[in-house]
């Protein structure tokens, strides 16, 4: 078997355990003469948990490059991200611990690397608290409507100050210049600290993350979750808040977000995820850990093998809570869930939130088997994208798709911006996305690609890649559609459309986040006869323009099977209610800015 540079770095990385890393509890972690007086690496500057310091370039894809040449385009470029095998890693040099009296004292709290990227670890940085700086454009979000069910459901609160958060996390929501609570965190962080569980279903880039983040940080914080004293394994460890999600990329993702929102909290946040070193992970996971972000199989795994025990879980947060529950993962869930040391839900036990931006009608049927006494909450017109992105449908033989994929990127080069945009391309297969990037990369445009064949590291890279703009089209397959948060992408293209309209939505929300705009572009032929409907509703929902010819494909397609939007007109509504006949149970419908105004529900 081929050594992976993971596995290279991971050897290299293992060396210095011997400097007491590994288990030794009260040694220093080992920094690197050339590091020392250093101030520690921002992980984030430096790539999720598995890679740092890799090894010297070496081109994983010989031939690619010279495509380029010739051919006239002002993108004409190497392919900037082959051959330079990840780096990133985290979570070790620099790092000593610092989380008190929790888990074991490895170091002093002063060597957490600050996640942030910035000078500012004591806070004393001026943080501007006008809106702009932000980023996120709340007016965007004025009259989203929102819809609460279930049984005495507490208030919504329009500020961070009106929760009592903690001051530590408070300082980093500040560092992370959020201003005031997106609506999804105004109700759901209520809602969480009240101890409830909860199903929340809001659109894309809506800030789910933290609405999910920051009731476990307080909650840990608080030491509610560690009224009793946790138990001591042989090498096994029991977190207190289990985060999943379902690809890796995501999981890095809320393992960096978690990270800036505990710093100097005392609350260690680690990431486990499959396609990385196991032995790196395990050896991070010995150095202590309050909140695991994990994907289900790697999770599956270190349970397996007695590393980590869910006994003393307190907290567990689905994110993608609905495609967690599809077909493909709902057994390794309900392993994961119903048949470990988990507590059960309820009072005395655990706390369970589920977050997506789509719930379909059977997904929630399923969900509400791990949930006690929950609240269902909406936000916006859920399952639909918000109206920030403007979508686009255009009639593309499948002969046709490449040139006119490189009529649109043509069109946005020239555009007149310094930096090429970033455009994300979805199609529907790994060889496709292999063979679309060659093609683009023989024409001048730099591409990669992220898929399920690719090995971890070049995922990794992929996306470095993508997100620093030096390959500013990545062209992906579903494994990117949802949860990313890539600032600046500003064109997702559906070369291939999705089967689901789920998937569409999912995908189309790459971009237009944080109350920013974006467009979004599809091409359909006779393939996607299914979608028609669906997709035809939806950017109907949307304010979009439906195109006639869409329109008449929607009224000839059949109108049902896994594309029917499961709830009524918004995809999202408590399915409790139907069961019930209308009533999930007190909850009720206000909008974002202002009580009493008409309901915009069917
Ligand atoms: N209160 C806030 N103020 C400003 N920005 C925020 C706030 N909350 C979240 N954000 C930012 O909004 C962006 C989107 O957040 P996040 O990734 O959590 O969205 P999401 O709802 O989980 O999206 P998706 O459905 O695609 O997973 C992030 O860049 C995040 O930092």
């Amino acid at each position: 078997m081929r050594t992976s540079w993971a596995d290279a770095v991971d050897n290299a990385a293992s060396g210095s355990d011997s400097y007491g890393v590994r288990g030794a509890s009260h040694r220093p972690a080992y920094v690197p003469p050339h590091l020392r007086n250093r101030s520690p690496t921002p992980e984030h500057m430096a790539g999720p948990a598995t890679s740092n310091n890799g090894p010297p370039p070496a081109n994983d894809r010989l031939g690619y490059s010279g495509q380029t040449s010739g051919s006239g385009s002002r993108w004409a470029g190497p392919r900037s991200d082959y051959g330079r095998p990840g780096n990133g890693s985290g979570g070790r040099g620099g790092r000593g611990g610092g989380w008190g009296n929790r888990g074991g004292a490895w170091g002093g709290r002063e060597s957490e690397a600050n996640p942030f990227g910035n000078d500012d670890v004591d806070g004393h940085e001026e943080i501007a608290l006008d809106q702009e700086s932000s980023g996120i454009n709340f007016d965007a979000y004025e009259d989203i409507p929102v819809e609460t069910s279930g049984v005495n459901v507490p208030p919504p609160v329009n500020t961070f100050a009106e929760i009592d958060l903690g001051e530590a996390l408070n300082l980093n929501i500040r560092r992370c210049k959020y201003v005031k609570p997106t609506p999804v965190q105004r109700y759901t962080i209520p809602i969480s600290l009240a101890g409830r569980d909860l199903m929340a279903c809001a659109q894309t880039g809506s800030g789910k993350t933290a609405a999910f983040c920051f009731p476990i940080i307080s909650g840990i914080m608080r030491g509610q979750a560690v009224a009793v004293q946790r138990p001591h394994g042989f090498r096994t460890v029991f977190p207190l808040a289990l985060i999943l999600s379902p690809t890796r990329e995501l999981s890095c993702q809320i393992h960096m977000e978690t990270r800036k929102f505990a710093y100097q909290t005392g609350v260690k946040v680690v990431v486990v995820y499959g396609g990385a070193p196991i032995n790196q992970q395990l050896r991070e996971l010995e150095r202590g850990v309050d909140i695991l972000v994990a994907t289900p199989g790697r999770l599956v795994d270190l349970l397996e093998r007695a590393k980590v025990s869910l006994q003393m879980i307190r907290y567990l947060a689905l994110d993608e809570a609905d495609r967690m529950l599809d077909m493909g993962f709902e057994p390794q869930i309900r392993k994961i869930v119903e048949q470990t040391d988990m507590p059960p839900p309820g009072a005395n036990g655990r706390q369970t939130m589920l977050f997506s931006a789509t719930f379909p009608r059977e997904i929630q049927r399923l969900a509400s088997d791990f949930l006690s006494n929950y609240i269902f909450l909406t936000v916006g017109r859920v399952g639909s994208s918000t109206d920030l992105i403007v979508q686009r449908v255009e009639f593309v033989q499948e002969t046709d798709k490449r040139s006119h994929l490189m009529d649109l990127l043509h069109a946005q080069k020239d555009n007149g911006f310094g930096k090429q945009p970033l455009t994300l391309v979805f199609v529907e297969t790994k060889k496709g996305a292999d063979s679309l990037e060659y093609w683009l990369c023989g024409n001048g445009f730099p591409a990669t690609t992220i898929h399920g064949d690719r090995t971890q590291p070049e995922r990794e890279l992929a996306l470095r890649s993508f997100k620093s703009g030096k390959t500013p089209i990545l062209v992906a397959t579903d494994v990117a559609a949802r949860g990313l948060d890539i600032p600046h992408v500003s064109h997702v293209v559906n070369f291939d459309l999705p089967n689901d309209i789920d998937d569409y939505v999912h995908r189309i929300g790459r971009t237009g986040r944080a109350g920013k705009t974006g467009l979004a572009t599809a091409f359909f032929n006779d393939n996607n006869m299914s979608l028609a409907k669906p997709l035809a509703d939806l950017m109907q929902e949307a304010n979009q323009e439906v195109p006639q010819w869409l329109t008449r494909y929607a009224s000839w397609a059949a109108y049902g099977g896994r594309n029917k939007r499961s709830g009524g007109r918004f995809g999202g509504r408590d399915f409790r209610k139907e069961r019930a006949g209308g009533g999930g149970g007190g909850g009720g419908m206000d909008y974002y800015g202002g009580a009493g105004a008409p309901s915009a529900w069917d």
